[in-house]
């Protein structure tokens, strides 16, 4: 049972190993994955029209369970598009049928079953290999499972991919092949069936291409795994390694089969590989067009009418088959016939949400830690600027004289913070995404426990960071030391400070960092006018709503009144001849704060954070499942 405490395999007869300590691990249904009629379409704009351009013309194709298959082809043929459907990465665009075994996909269980690595390693940099792993398996895999058996398949998948050497380095430190490597252990984890990988030898050399292919194979043929990769011009002993080739020239299929037999496939058609050619070069060049664009079509024109409409039939062009495409009749492969049966997988009851928000909660503690120079900065930052605005405006908060100048430093303080909050967050979350949507695409969690693991630590940093600047700025300013006003003006500048920083998230996950750096400080001065640079009857009506609207307005006018509302006494005049903000009271009538309610405030702040937050978990969550 896969909820066993000891790992097992739902068939306990079947011999699932592949770490060398022998951990079993939960059998998953070899699943045959095959299409037909697949057509993918993208909108285009010509001429400022949409026009549609369809990349797959309906293809159809069969990958088998044990088998490693490479769709090969090139550049801009389709192979990651192909991909990208089949692994229900793009959905909307796409039409034909996909088959799991005998049944038609479902985006569920497709989900359940299947993982999908990227050419882009996005792995967490600042995690050990050991620790990426194991919150792996503490996401992934059920809380019946217990910890030291997911501690001894964490180990056994290390050891299965010749990373247990590597287990205490930091990823960012790992090679290109490791970093691959790990990529494909982070999704071992709950041994999928089917694993698409969108070309995993970009970036290596010959020598980690060929063990990483060997490695690719291995999975595929021990554990009866559907691999499917993409691949760009592999060398003539690469392309020996795969069980099946799918080959694509401008979204359609020429060749389907294996490796060793493309050049008879093609003799049969009168294209004739020289001697000596690396067959893999070969097919690309025939897929190019080299040998004529007339026999591309006629060899996508004969894959169509091979391929039986019968998904439980497909064809494949096999081995130690004859072939028989003259006729029109299919091969019938007996071993894949026999593999049919009524595919069903038991979804993996995944940790409930407090617990994906602990494991992430620490994911996060572990990373913030080993970023300590980016956090020291944060914090340095607040401080200096701290003793300098202490400085240029030491002692004003006590001074009938310089009132003006206070509302200056008040004002400044209230910006400060804003951007801090918000600058912080605006660039580091479209980088943050990449590795999201991959987790997310993978099932590791659902984004309501991502988010409130990213809340977690961030928050109480800023309030940090908040803190670090308001005290000593505070004091060196000589604002009236009591526990009262002090608090207030605390609690108004750290929650529109976290509220600027939710509008970063926002501007982070809806734009892209060029617009959203822009776009972000543009939004804040926009708002801090309100309150400060405008009297309320000077504004235009049109923008009436804006002084309403803006959250940096009713934080600064709340920072004013506390300091000087509340009936505050009058105060020490510096100047021998006059000081006409004596009664502070005078300066807030004058500036039009004197009916400022801060409770209404506060909460309008509030809710403008909390609204931001649902706002940008939407915008997540569309971007996330919009395929
Ligand atoms: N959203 C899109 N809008 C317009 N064209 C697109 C879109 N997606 C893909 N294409 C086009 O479809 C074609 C196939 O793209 P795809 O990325 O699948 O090619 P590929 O074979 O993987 O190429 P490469 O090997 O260079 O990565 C390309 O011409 C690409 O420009």
């Amino acid at each position: 049972m896969a909820t066993d405490v000891k790992y097992r395999t739902d068939d306990a007869s079947n011999n699932n190993v592949i770490g060398k300590k022998g951990q079993l691990f939960p059998k998953k249904a070899e699943v045959d994955l095959s299409f037909e009629n697949l057509t993918y379409t993208v909108n285009t704009f010509s001429k400022f029209k949409k026009v549609k351009k369809e990349i797959l013309h309906g293809i159809n194709g069969s990958f088998q369970s044990g088998q490693l298959t490479a769709i090969m082809g090139p550049s801009g043929c389709g192979k990651s598009t192909l991909l990208n459907v089949l692994a229900g990465y793009s959905i909307s665009g796409s039409s034909g049928q996909v088959y799991l075994n005998d049944s038609l996909r479902d985006e569920k269980q497709m989900a359940n079953i299947s993982c999908y690595i990227q050419q882009d390693d996005y792995v967490r940099d600042l995690l050990t290999v050991r620790e990426s792993m194991t919150v792996a398996a503490h996401l992934k895999l059920p809380t019946t499972v217990s910890a030291i058996s997911k501690a001894s398949q964490v180990e056994d998948l290390l050891d299965a991919l010749g990373l247990s050497i590597h287990g205490d380095t930091v990823t960012k430190r790992l090679s290109g092949g490791q970093k691959k490597r790990l990529s494909i252990a982070l999704e071992l984890i709950t041994n999928p069936s089917i694993l698409f990988l969108d070309e995993p030898t970009t970036g290596l050399d010959s020598q980690s291409c060929s063990q990483f292919v060997s490695l690719m194979a291995d999975l595929a043929h021990n554990q009866s795994r559907t691999m499917v990769c993409t691949l760009h011009q592999p060398s003539a002993l690469l392309f020996e390694k795969f069980d099946q080739i799918y080959a694509l020239s401008s979204g359609q299929c020429i060749y389907q089969g294996p490796p060793n037999f493309v050049i008879p496939y093609f003799a049969e058609r009168t294209i004739v590989c020289p001697p000596y050619h690396n067959p893999a070069d070969f097919l690309i060049e025939v897929a190019i067009g080299e040998y004529g664009t007339d026999v591309l079509v006629k060899l996508a024109d004969t894959t169509k009418i091979t391929y039986i409409k019968d998904h439980n039939n497909c064809h494949l062009i096999s081995e130690d088959q004859e072939l028989q495409l003259e006729n029109g009749t299919c091969l019938k492969n007996n071993n894949i016939a026999d593999k049919r049966q009524t595919f069903k997988s038991k979804i993996l009851n995944k940790p409930p949400y407090y617990l994906q928000a602990y494991h992430l909660y620490l994911r996060n503690v572990i990373m913030y830690k080993r970023n300590k120079a980016n956090l020291m900065l944060r914090v340095l930052a607040h401080f200096v600027i701290a003793l300098i605005f202490g400085y240029l405006y030491r002692g004003v908060g006590n001074d009938a004289s310089v009132v003006i100048s206070n509302m200056v430093f008040v004002y400044g303080t209230n910006l400060f913070l804003v951007y801090t909050g918000q600058m912080a967050v605006i660039v580091s979350f479209p980088l943050e995404y990449k590795v999201l949507k991959r987790e997310h695409f993978n099932s590791w969690f659902t984004l309501f426990p991502y988010m409130i693991s990213i809340l977690l630590v961030e928050i109480p940093f800023q309030i940090l960071c908040c803190l670090v600047y308001i005290v000593p700025s505070y004091i060196m300013t000589s604002q009236p030391l009591e526990l009262m006003r002090f608090s207030y003006f605390t609690i108004f500048l750290v929650v529109t400070s976290l509220t600027s920083q939710s509008t970063g998230f926002l501007c982070g996950a809806t734009m892209p960092v060029k617009v959203s750096v822009f776009v972000g400080p543009v939004f804040v001065v926009l708002l801090s006018v309100f309150g400060f640079a405008i009297r309320f009857t000077d504004i235009p009506a049109i923008y009436v709503w804006l002084h309403y609207f803006s959250f940096v307005r009713g934080s600064f006018q709340s920072l004013v009144y506390t300091l000087y509302g509340f009936g505050r006494g009058v105060l020490p005049c510096s100047d021998e001849m006059y000081c006409h903000y004596k009664n502070p009271m005078k300066f807030l009538t004058e500036m039009e704060f004197a009916q400022v309610n801060i409770y209404p405030e506060f909460f309008y702040i509030c809710f403008f954070f909390l609204c931001t937050y649902v706002l940008t978990t939407t915008v997540i969550w569309y971007r996330l499942n919009k395929r």
